[in-house]
C-alpha cells in the first residue's frame, strides 16, 4: 500500500492538534481528504472530525478510576486497552486508505506515554508493517530559540528516532510568531551554533550561560547532533496561518521513499517476525484443542518414515514439517504483548 502514514508527535503545546486542522483543511482545500486517527485519550475538544477516535472505545476519566491511576497512568493504559483491538483497527484503516491520500495520527503531548510504552510500540509496528509510516516531530519554535532548550529538543527528537527507528520530519511550527530561519541555520551550519553557545556563555546576565562542564558537553553534544541532522527534513509551518503546509507534504513524500528503500528491510523482517507469532499462537491452539478432544498426539507427531493413510495426513504432515522448521523453540513465537496489555485485555468496562 501506497498511501502514507503521519504520526504528529511533539510536546505538550507544541501545537501537533492545530497542526493536524489545518493540515486537514489543506487536504481536503487540494481535494485529497485524509483518514484521520486520534490516539489522544485525554484530550478534551478536537478541532476536527477524526475518523477513528480513541475516546470512543476508551474511556479515560473511568480507566483513571477503575485502576486508581494518574493522568499519564491512565494515557498509558487507555493506549494499552486500545492496542487490544490494533488488528481490527489496522482492517479499517487498510481499508479506508486506498482512497484516502494520506492517513494522519495526533498523538498525546506526553511524548513518553506513546513513544516509550509497550502500546505506542505495538501501534507504531502495526501501522509501518502496512503502510510508508512518517513521524512528523512538532517543535514549539518561539520556545526554542535559546542553544540549550533547542538541543534539549533536538536531543528528544534523537531519541524518537532511535526508539521509532522511522523516518522523522522536524516541524519547526508556530513561526508565525518567531521565523525558524536560526533553527535551520544552527542545523546545517556548526560553527553558527557554537557562536551562539559561546554568545550565551559570555553573556553573564544570562541565567543558561553554562559551566566550563555544561559548556564542553554542550560542544560535544553538537557534534552528535550534526550526525543526526545529515538524517532529516526540516520544514517550517505555521499552524495557525497554514504556511508551510504545501513544503511539509513534499517532504513526507521525501520521507516516504526513504521508507520505501530504508526502511521496509526492518519492516519486513517484522511482518515475518509477527507472521511467525500468529502461526505459532494458532499452532498452540490447535495443539490444545486435540489433547482437550482427546485426540492421540502420537498421530500429530508421528516420525516421517510413517506412511499417511489419506491425502490429508501426508498435507498434516507438510504443514507440520514446515511449523517444525520455523519454531523449532516454542520461545521464539512468544507474544510481543507486555504484561500491561494481558491485564487490559482483562478489563472490559474501561472499553465500550
Ligand atoms: N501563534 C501560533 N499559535 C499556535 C500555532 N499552533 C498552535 N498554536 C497554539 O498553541 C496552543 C497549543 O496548541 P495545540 O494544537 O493544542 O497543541 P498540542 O500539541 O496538540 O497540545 P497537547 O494536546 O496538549 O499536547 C494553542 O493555543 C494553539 O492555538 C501556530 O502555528 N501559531
Amino acid at each position: 500500500m501506497t498511501t502514507p502514514a503521519v504520526v504528529c508527535i511533539g510536546m505538550a503545546g507544541s501545537g501537533k492538534t492545530t497542526f493536524m486542522q489545518q493540515l486537514n483543511s489543506h487536504l481536503h482545500a487540494i481535494d485529497s481528504p485524509p483518514y484521520i486517527l486520534n490516539l489522544d485519550p485525554a484530550v478534551l475538544n478536537i478541532p476536527y472530525a477524526p475518523n477513528i477516535d480513541i475516546r470512543d472505545s476508551v474511556n479515560y476519566k473511568e480507566v483513571m478510576k477503575q485502576y486508581n491511576l494518574g493522568p499519564n497512568g491512565a494515557i498509558i493504559t487507555a493506549l494499552n486497552l486500545f492496542a487490544t483491538k490494533i488488528d481490527q483497527v489496522l482492517g479499517i484503516v487498510e481499508q479506508r486508505a486506498k482512497s484516502v491520500s494520506h492517513v494522519l495520527i495526533d498523538t498525546p503531548g506526553q511524548i513518553e506515554c506513546f513513544v516509550w510504552s509497550a502500546s505506542g510500540a505495538i501501534l507504531l509496528d502495526a501501522l509501518a508493517s502496512a503502510m510508508p509510516t512518517v513521524i512528523a516531530y512538532i517543535v514549539d519554535t518561539p520556545r526554542t530559540t535559546s542553544p540549550a532548550t533547542f538541543m534539549s529538543n533536538m536531543l528528544y527528537a534523537c531519541s524518537i528516532l532511535y526508539k521509532t527507528k522511522l523516518p522523522l520530519i522536524i516541524v519547526f511550527n508556530k513561526t508565525d510568531v518567531v521565523d525558524a530561519h536560526f533553527a535551520t541555520e544552527w542545523m546545517t551550519d556548526f560553527e553558527s551554533f557554537q557562536a551562539a553557545l559561546k554568545a550565551l556563555d559570555d553573556d553573564e546576565n544570562n541565567p543558561e550561560g553554562g559551566s566550563g562542564y555544561m559548556n564542553s558537553l554542550m560542544n560535544s553534544m553538537s557534534l552528535v547532533l550534526d550526525e543526526f541532522y545529515r538524517h532529516l527534513d526540516v520544514v517550517s509551518v505555521s499552524a495557525y496561518t497554514g504556511a508551510g503546509m504545501k513544503n511539509f507534504l513534499e517532504a513526507v513524500d521525501r520521507k516516504v521513499e526513504e521508507f520505501n528503500t530504508d526502511y521496509k528491510a526492518e519492516m519486513d523482517r517484522i511482518i515475518t517476525k509477527r507472521q511467525q507469532e500468529k502461526e505459532a499462537e494458532r499452532q498452540r491452539s490447535l495443539t490444545k484443542l486435540m489433547k482437550d478432544m482427546g485426540i492421540d498426539s502420537q498421530r500429530t507427531t508421528k516420525s516421517k518414515d510413517d506412511q499417511a493413510q489419506t491425502i490429508s495426513d501426508a498435507e498434516d504432515e507438510e504443514d507440520e514439517d514446515q511449523f517444525a522448521d520455523q519454531f523449532g523453540n516454542d520461545e521464539d513465537a512468544e507474544g510481543i504483548l507486555d504484561p500491561d496489555y494481558e491485564d487490559a485485555n482483562d478489563s472490559e468496562d474501561a472499553m465500550s
